[in-house]
């Protein structure tokens, strides 16, 4: 008999409602290849939540619309045990400091986690360990491959390498899509850059607040799990971190004031790419010397014609430089975001969770 692996998916915009549409169309498939049913009983966004206990259908968004209604975490939690749901995978899909609040609880009532969200990763060293302890007590699992890369497998490979004790000597490269799609679009055309901000956050490539990419946090976020990764004790803090806000724009608060002076960064950009010669491209790079023990993020010119010059679209690049790949770096390579291969990343991961408990049932049996 198949086993049911319930979703509880919070955020509902480009990546959550991606991942309900993979989900659907996938569900028939993995059903009979894998033996596993997908459901999603509940969704979640900010404020509102809707319940279905056999899983939500295509006409989720309607149905969303119409039942959907305030809700507290504990409201879904007792929803799980009264409807007696087993195999619960959280999933979160949003970007929220206080959603994170609730991993523990959810750990300690024995659901698993997957996360695009950076945030519980990169809070102190202190709440970092504590949230493995609280995973292992509980014997539940926490996968997050989308933070780093999107759908790339960057983290997978980066821990298989140093699981089998291999020392990581350097990592270096394009960690973020959307700064990838925004330097290749304004060195080449001739549009403001303020013009490529916006496709750029049209096309699903942006944090909710583009603020955190071009601040560089989402890159020195993104540096920092790769760092805890291969167990170097890092902090935030820790990394340089070169903004690509102008200054005069740093002290503003909300959102939809910064979105209003966006005129102040096509000046300050239209001055930097007049200095730029016709064969060089503008690229946001993240660099751990893990030798030096340094971690930084800034913007460089790249020779077209280098590696990560030629980069195209959405593309991230991460080099990995180790004991075994030593003068030539082993190189993962493709679209960096974008909410198609985010949602399919995290299909991975719940997938790889799935397995394990159906292999569980198995071996119970
Ligand atoms: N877009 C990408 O290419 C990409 C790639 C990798 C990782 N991610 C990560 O995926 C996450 C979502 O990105 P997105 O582009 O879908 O953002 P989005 O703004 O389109 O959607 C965010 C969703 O989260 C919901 N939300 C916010 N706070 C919440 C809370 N406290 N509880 C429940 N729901 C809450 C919002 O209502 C919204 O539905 C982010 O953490 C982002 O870093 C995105
Ligand atoms: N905003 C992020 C999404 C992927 O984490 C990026 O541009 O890379």
């Amino acid at each position: 008999m198949n086993t049911t692996i319930n979703i509880i998916l919070f955020g509902i915009g480009n990546v959550g409602s991606t991942l309900i549409k993979q989900v659907l169309a996938t569900n028939a498939t993995i059903s009979l290849k894998q033996g596993l049913n997908l459901e999603i009983p509940i969704i979640a966004n900010s404020t509102t939540a809707f319940f279905k206990t056999n899983g939500i259908k295509n006409n989720w968004q309607t149905d969303f619309e119409i039942f959907g209604f305030p809700y507290k975490i504990n409201d879904i939690i007792r929803y799980i045990q009264k409807e007696e749901l087993g195999n619960i995978i959280i999933v979160d899909a949003t970007a929220s400091r206080k959603f994170v609040k609730h991993y523990k609880a959810f750990f300690q009532q024995g659901y698993h986690i997957v996360t695009a969200n950076k945030i519980a990763n990169t809070l102190s060293l202190d709440y970092y360990n504590s949230l493995r302890t609280t995973i292992l007590n509980n014997w539940t699992h926490f996968n997050y491959e989308t933070n780093v890369g999107a759908g790339l497998p960057i983290i997978e490979t980066l821990r298989r390498l140093s699981d089998s004790g291999e020392q990581i000597h350097k990592i270096r490269g394009v960690f973020s899509g959307s700064l990838s799609y925004i330097f290749n679009t304004f060195s080449e055309k001739q549009l403001l850059f303020s013009e490529v901000l916006q496709s750029a956050q049209q096309k699903g490539f942006t944090e909710p607040d583009i603020r955190e990419d071009l601040s560089g946090k989402d890159v020195a976020r993104k540096l920092l799990i790769l760092a805890r990764e291969i167990g170097l004790q890092k902090e935030l803090s820790d990394i340089a971190v070169e903004s690509l806000i102008p200054s005069s724009l740093e002290e503003i608060h909300y959102l939809n004031d910064f979105n209003l002076k966006l005129n102040e960064l096509d000046r300050y950009y239209s001055d930097l790419k007049v200095k730029k010669s016709a064969n060089h491209v503008f690229r946001y790079i993240g660099e751990l010397d893990v030798l030096n023990g340094t971690l930084q993020t800034k913007l460089v010119l790249e020779p077209k014609t280098s590696a990560i010059g030629q980069l195209r679209g959405a593309d991230a690049a991460i080099e990995i430089f180790s004991e075994s790949y030593k003068e030539q770096p082993l190189v993962i390579q493709g679209a960096g975001a974008g909410s198609a291969v985010t949602a399919r990343g995290i299909l991975t991961d719940i997938l790889k969770i799935a397995k394990q408990l159906n292999t569980f049932k198995l071996v119970e049996a």
